[in-house]
């Protein structure tokens, strides 16, 4: 699903009234059922209603949710603030079809909010949306934080008031704290960065009928993958195939100590369909791997702390899976240099396999193309430089991805996968449980072994991270997210691309 600006969005909404001759107002009513619509599957009706309603379409939107919700036997009372802003048409359209038994609070300077009851409602937030042009300021910006200290529940339509959809909010601005935002037509770019995360916990997407062939025409960066996105990716395994057909991947993975590390990214990758898996550790890790995976097949490295060499014959693997627990000795170092002179097949780097690529950024240049890297933040920082906010890092990804023609996969929620083309591609999948050490060992083997099987680049790094949260999500239906451990991932795997099986 294309993620789309304000100025799109609104682009959008006038071809979509145009072109189907919508009667004023009808597109809002579009809009404000869809919302009313996910809010009675969400909330029950013993609280009273409270709808904060700006001055634009946002407040149209509130005012029409009043309506609609009213006829839904909910408590609704609407509240307005009233300064010298112009109201948009459709606000004054909807206000007038407001039914009198809906009760309007217009509150000002003289008149302020003073209501004691408003911490004991469910708070809807449409003051402002997609129109936001400058941070708010005097009876607006006191609004909005007398509402974040009741601390009551608050829903935001489209977007969680003050925050702007495109571009970084200033850190002092005042916005709404939503729990729950449910955003029109496409998830807004800045309700996927972690740095706004504080303004809504959770983002849900509706549709409300924009034109799709218009849609389809406009040209984004940003990429939402929801379940829809990811199954077009899939591909079934065809009914004759063996392990040949599968590929064989190699692991580069563990040092002493860290050989869980080696054993959960191998258990992942069996997990997900490669047709062979091979591991080459330390000897350390010899016994443990042959026991806790036994379809792996093992090759020890001579030494029996850190990983030394490179196994020969690379060229008969599909693809080369490094880093997971691999440690940054300097021998190790001088093995993954001699990887990239030699390799001719993909591979996939995580975790100390990018620190040392960050220690010694003349390696970089040497990376094959299409190499896939999974950097958390932190790792990523380190490859490029220190960024002031996810904006920024977004334009950081980009430049990265098209200077070392490769793919990298930001670990975090909404994972964030950059892509040599410049494209972006946000995951709609996984949940904080997953924040638990070895996850992105488990993301590595499924990667790899995707690669193995022959997705291209780009598909393995979406799909990978999509089942990866899927499985996660299953594994907290299961054990909930405080208990939640990487191997409850793995054991999820099955379920997840079971998921994608069925549905393709
Ligand atoms: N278009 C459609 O058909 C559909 C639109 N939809 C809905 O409409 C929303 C977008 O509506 P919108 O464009 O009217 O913008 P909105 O966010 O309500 O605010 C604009 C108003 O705020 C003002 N203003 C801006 N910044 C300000 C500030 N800092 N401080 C004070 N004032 C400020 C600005 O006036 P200004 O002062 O700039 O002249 C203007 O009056 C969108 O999010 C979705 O909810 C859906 O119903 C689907 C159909
Ligand atoms: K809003």
């Amino acid at each position: 699903m294309k993620i789309l600006s304000s100025a799109q969005l609104r682009e959008a909404d006038t071809f979509t009234i145009s072109h189907e001759n919508l009667a004023p107002g009808a597109l809002m009513e579009r809009a404000a059922q869809a919302f009313t619509n996910w809010f009675i599957n969400h909330c029950g009706r013993e609280k009273e209603v409270a709808i904060f309603c700006g001055p634009g379409n946002n407040g149209g939107d509130g005012l029409a949710v009043a309506r609609l919700l009213s006829e839904h036997n909910y408590l609704v009372r609407t509240f307005i603030p009233e300064t010298d802003s112009v109201f948009s048409e459709e606000f004054k359209l909807n206000l007038k079809r407001l039914p009198a038994r809906i009760p309007v609070v217009r509150f000002n300077h003289t008149a302020p909010l003073e209501d004691r009851h408003l911490s004991k409602t469910r708070i809807i937030d449409a003051l402002f949306g997609t129109g936001l042009n400058r941070p708010l300021t005097g009876l607006y910006a006191e609004t909005i934080r007398f509402l974040n200290n009741l601390h009551a529940e608050i829903i935001s339509i489209d977007l969680p008031s003050g925050l702007f959809a495109d571009s970084a909010t200033p850190e002092d601005a005042a916005v709404i704290k939503a729990s729950q935002t449910i955003t029109f037509a496409s998830p807004k770019l800045a309700l996927l960065l972690p740095q706004n995360q504080v303004y809504s916990q959770q983002m849900h997407s509706v549709l409300i009928g924009l034109n799709i062939g218009f849609i389809e025409n406009l040209r984004s960066p940003f990429y939402y993958v929801d379940s829809v996105s990811a199954r077009s990716r899939w591909k079934p395994r065809p009914r004759f195939g063996h392990k040949g057909t599968f590929g064989h991947s190699l692991l580069l993975v563990g040092s002493y100590g860290k050989i869980g590390a080696a054993i959960l990214s191998t258990r992942a990758c069996l997990r997900s369909g490669s047709g062979l898996v091979s591991v080459s550790l330390p000897r350390a890790g010899y016994q443990i791997m042959q026991t806790a995976a036994p379809e792996a097949m093992v090759l020890a490295d001579p030494s029996e702390k850190i990983i030394t060499e490179l196994p020969p014959e690379l060229e008969k693997y599909a693809v080369v899976g490094l880093g997971p627990g691999i440690g940054q000795a300097a021998e190790t170092k001088k093995m993954l240099g001699n990887l990239l002179e030699k390799v001719k097949v993909p591979l996939v780097l995580d975790a100390d396999a990018l620190n040392l690529l960050a220690a010694d950024k003349s390696l970089l240049p040497k990376l094959p193309p299409e190499t896939i890297l999974t950097p958390h933040p932190k790792e990523f920082e380190r490859l490029t430089q220190p960024f002031t906010d996810d904006f920024e890092r977004l334009k950081r990804l980009r430049e990265f991805c098209q200077q070392y023609r490769c793919y990298v996969v930001l670990k975090g929620a909404n994972t964030c996968i950059g892509t040599p083309s410049g494209n972006h591609f946000f995951n709609s999948t996984g949940n904080p449980g997953m924040a638990t050490g070895g996850s992105g060992d488990v993301l590595t083997g499924i990667i790899t072994a995707l690669r193995a099987q022959g997705y291209p680049a780009e598909d393995a790094c979406i799909l990978g991270v999509y089942i990866h949260g899927l499985a996660g999500d299953f594994a907290k239906n299961e054990k909930g997210e405080t208990a939640l451990i990487a191997s409850d991932i793995i054991e999820n795997l099955g379920k997840a691309f079971k998921t994608l099986e069925e549905t393709a």
